[in-house]
């Protein structure tokens, strides 16, 4: 697949005795030196899907237990940003989630895991479908000013400066299409700051800020609240809208394979499975707090008049549902997590 040497800086190429394993080769230690190392990398490369996953930060350790669920088995080698996976023609390669969408777009990896947010800023969207919404790295990026400062609205910011990792669509919100904002004709300057972003307005560099929020404690704590949402952002599985021509239809079919892992290990954390007996003259009211996703499983028991009962229910509704079946006569309720589970996408 081209675009690989643009994913594989030599900086972040280390010997390829790390791994000798991981290149399906006999290399050892001495046989090879740092340019041998990058061209076998790259060869080994030629036939697998590039799949970008977060090197850092918040959405790393939750996507490494969605590969690590969906058995997707590697070793990656100290400071290696790519590793070949052991049971699938994939290769992980570990980017800033911040230019995985670009990396995606342009096709120079088929899949990718990054969030909402920095597809929306790196102005890539449009080349890019997203398959799978992840449940993780869930947060909003907000417009945030001082509680106790002059300006209380985003109105109030027009013309003013704001600090931001999110220039593009802070841009977008402040300055519009023009460059500057359509009802006051003023323009908005907005300035990148990298990180710790909340400290701008307190160290007098900005009005207010556009950043993300989860919890809100760093907002807080920064003595800032939030005036407006620009939008809600969570992790996602993305790949291109067009792929790499060179893609074989083999590679190709590992995307909807993936998805449909990833979809599984989802829902085991989602869902729980239930099971009770009832008396069937309960069963119908049983049925409407336990309906399952598709329909609930009743069998009958050897016990004349009874039935037992088998549904999926959603974790976070468990206590309700066993005090609900309960009243309803229900016994033996039994609850059981899920290791893994199909349950439709
Ligand atoms: N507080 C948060 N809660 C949940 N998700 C977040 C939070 N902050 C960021 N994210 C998500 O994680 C993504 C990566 O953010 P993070 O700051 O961890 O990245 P990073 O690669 O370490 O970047 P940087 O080096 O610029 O901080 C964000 O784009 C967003 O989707
Ligand atoms: O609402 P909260 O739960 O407090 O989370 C919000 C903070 O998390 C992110 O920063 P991060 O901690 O990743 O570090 P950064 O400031 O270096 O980007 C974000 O930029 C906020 O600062």
């Amino acid at each position: 697949m081209s675009g690989i040497s643009s994913v594989l800086p030599s900086t972040t190429v280390t010997p390829l005795s790390a791994e000798p394993s991981a290149m399906g080769g006999r290399a050892s230690k001495s046989s090879f030196g740092a340019e041998s190392t990058m061209s076998l990398l790259v060869d080994s490369l030629k036939d697998r899907l590039l799949f970008a996953v977060p090197k850092k930060g918040r959405l790393m350790e939750k996507t490494l237990e969605l590969l690590a669920g969906a058995d997707i088995k590697y070793n990656r080698a100290h400071r290696l940003d790519v590793a070949l996976v052991q049971n699938h023609p994939i290769a992980l390669v570990f980017l800033p989630a911040a230019d995985i969408p670009r990396f995606v777009a342009l096709g120079s990896v088929a899949l990718g895991i990054t969030g909402q947010d920095v597809i929306a800023e790196s102005t890539h969207a449009e080349q890019i479908d997203e398959l799978l919404q992840l449940g993780f790295g869930k947060c909003s990026l907000q417009v945030q000013v001082p509680v106790t400062g002059p300006i209380q609205t985003v109105e109030g910011l027009s013309g003013g400066r704001i600090a931001t990792s999110f220039e593009v669509l802070a841009a977008e919100l402040f300055n519009g299409k023009e460059g500057v904002d359509s009802k006051t004709g003023k323009k908005t300057k907005v300035e990148y700051v990298g990180g710790s972003v909340e400290a701008a307005c307190a160290l007098g560099m900005a009005d207010g800020i556009v950043d993300l929020v989860e919890s809100g404690d760093t907002m807080r704590a920064a003595g800032l609240h939030a005036i407006h949402t620009l939008m809600k952002s969570e992790a996602v599985l993305i790949t291109s809208k067009t792929p790499h021509p060179s893609l074989t239809p083999d590679l190709q079919s590992l995307i909807p394979l993936i998805k449909s892992r990833f979809a599984g290990v989802l829902a085991s954390k989602k869902y729980v499975y239930a099971s009770y007996n009832i008396e069937r003259k309960h069963l119908d009211k049983a049925l409407t707090i336990t309906p399952g996703r598709r329909a609930a499983t009743v069998s009958p028991l050897e016990e004349d008049g009874w039935v037992a009962v088998s549904s999926m229910v959603e974790r976070k509704e468990v206590a309700k549902v066993m005090d609900e079946l309960e009243k309803t006569g229900a016994e033996d309720i039994l609850i059981f997590a899920l290791d893994n589970c199909r349950v439709g996408v």
